[in-house]
Order: C-alpha cells, then structure tokens, then sequence
C-alpha cells in the first residue's frame, strides 16, 4: 500500500467509504467523484490509447501491470469501509474491515476489464454472475455517463424501466456491492446524451463533482472508458465465458 504522502494534493479522499455511500441505493453503493487527477486519468487513456489489443480486454495478468495498479488499487485499499475501522482484522460483521477487499479470496482486485464506450454504444442489461467477488469497482475515464440498474419483474423478465440511474464522472470511482450486484441487473443505453439528469432522477447526484455541469439535465456524451476491478477466483477460466454475457448493444 502506498504511504499517505503519496496521494496528489488535487485528491481528497473521503475517511471512509461510508462518507460516500449513496444512500438511495440498496446495500452498498459509493461514489468518489475525485478518486484519480487529470495527469493520472490521461496517463492511463494514453495505455489504453495507441492499442487496440487493451480494448474491451479482460486483464488478468498476476501481478496487474504498473499503470492498472497504480494509483487506483493502492488508492481503493487505503479506504476504510467505515469510520469505525479499529485495524484488528478480520472485521466484526459490522462493516469494519480495512477495506472493501478485506474479505476477498485474494484480498484485493486481480484482474481488470476494459471497457470503451463512444456515444450510441452501450453494455446490455445483465449480472456479472458468481465468478466474481461480490464487489465491483469501476473507475471512468474521459467522459460522464450513465449506468442504468434494472429489477426483474415477477415473471422473470427484464422492467425495461430503470430503478435507478447513476452518473458516473469522469476521473470517478464507482464501488457497487451486496444486493445492488445480486438482487439487480445494470446496463447502459446506446445513446448519445444521457437526458433528463436531475437531483431527482439521478442516484448519486449529490456527491457529484459538478452538478451544475448538467444543470440542464442533459450530458453529451463523448467516448468513455472504463475500469472495472474485480477478484475473480479462477482467473484463467473467465475470458472463455465472458464472451456471451458481454454482447454490446
Ligand atoms: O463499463 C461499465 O461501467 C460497466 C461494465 C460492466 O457492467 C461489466 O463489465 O460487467
Ligand atoms: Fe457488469
């Protein structure tokens, strides 16, 4: 883990993850809307760049490479779940482990998908299913959009109405967990502004960076990459099975 004086003075983050639950979400979801700096974010696009064998590309290499482990993985372990962390191990039951992969199999993320989404292009609703550890931490990168989360209805079939809608920043980090990742499916659409954003219609809306930024309810969307940290128990298995449960839309 990296010493304090290693974060940037530009990143404040919060003192536990509890500061930045989203509270109208099920059991758990956290925002940090300032999790990595510009030169940080720009520095990890400039990887994911110049090579379209990293796109859309699971990776799973054992250690993660240098510029998918720092700073995001030091950064995430460095946050306590909750204020009441007392650093006697192994948590209580009550939330107060030392971090949001202290439970995990290999206690902390090991393999990393990924993502690139131009305007119009989405992922289809679905659950990331049982090969993972049920916590899913997601870092956005070069333009905001929305993820949707979707309830079956009784029948099985998919509301095609959200219950929920969360906007994800650029430079964002995204922890969803617990029953957000079981009991639900999450999705984006494939258009080209997210529309109708609002205090009201948006999960997270008070722990954006700047609220004010889509004040008109309304984001154009740009292409956005994202991060996604896992801990996938059999690693070398998954790619195989991914392919199905990825479908764009
Ligand atoms: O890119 C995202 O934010 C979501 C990706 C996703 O749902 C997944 O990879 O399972
Ligand atoms: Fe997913």
């Amino acid at each position: 883990m990296d010493p304090p004086d290693s974060l940037p003075s530009q990143i404040k983050l919060p003192s536990s993850l509890e500061a930045v639950r989203i509270a109208s979400l099920p059991r758990a979801a956290y925002y940090i809307a300032d999790f990595i700096t510009e030169e940080e974010e720009e520095a990890i696009l400039h990887k994911t760049w110049p090579s379209d064998l990293v796109k859309d590309t699971l990776v799973d290499a054992r250690p993660l490479p240098d510029w998918l482990e720092k700073p995001v993985v030091s950064r995430l372990l460095s946050i306590p779940i909750s204020d009441a962390a007392d650093g006697h191990g192994g948590g209580d039951g009550d939330g107060h482990e030392s971090h949001i992969f202290a439970r995990s199999p290999h206690g902390r993320p090991n393999h990393v998908l990924i993502n690139e989404y131009p305007p119009n292009t989405g992922i289809m609703p679905h659950k990331d299913g049982a090969a993972y550890y049920p916590v899913v931490c997601t870092v956005s990168l070069g333009s905001s959009l929305c993820l949707n989360v979707y309830k079956s209805k009784e029948d099985g079939a998919l509301d095609p109405a959200p219950v929920w809608r969360i906007l994800q920043e650029p430079r964002s980090l995204l922890i969803t967990t617990g029953d957000l990742y079981s009991e639900y499916l999450h999705g984006i659409e494939p258009i080209a502004a997210d529309v109708d954003l609002s205090e009201q219609t948006i999960a997270n809306w008070g722990l954006l960076r700047d609220p004010s930024s889509f004040e008109n309810g309304l984001n154009q969307r740009q292409t956005r990459t994202s991060l996604t940290y896992r801990d996938v128990l059999k690693v070398s298995k998954l790619g195989s099975k991914l392919g199905p449960l990825f479908k764009r839309v």
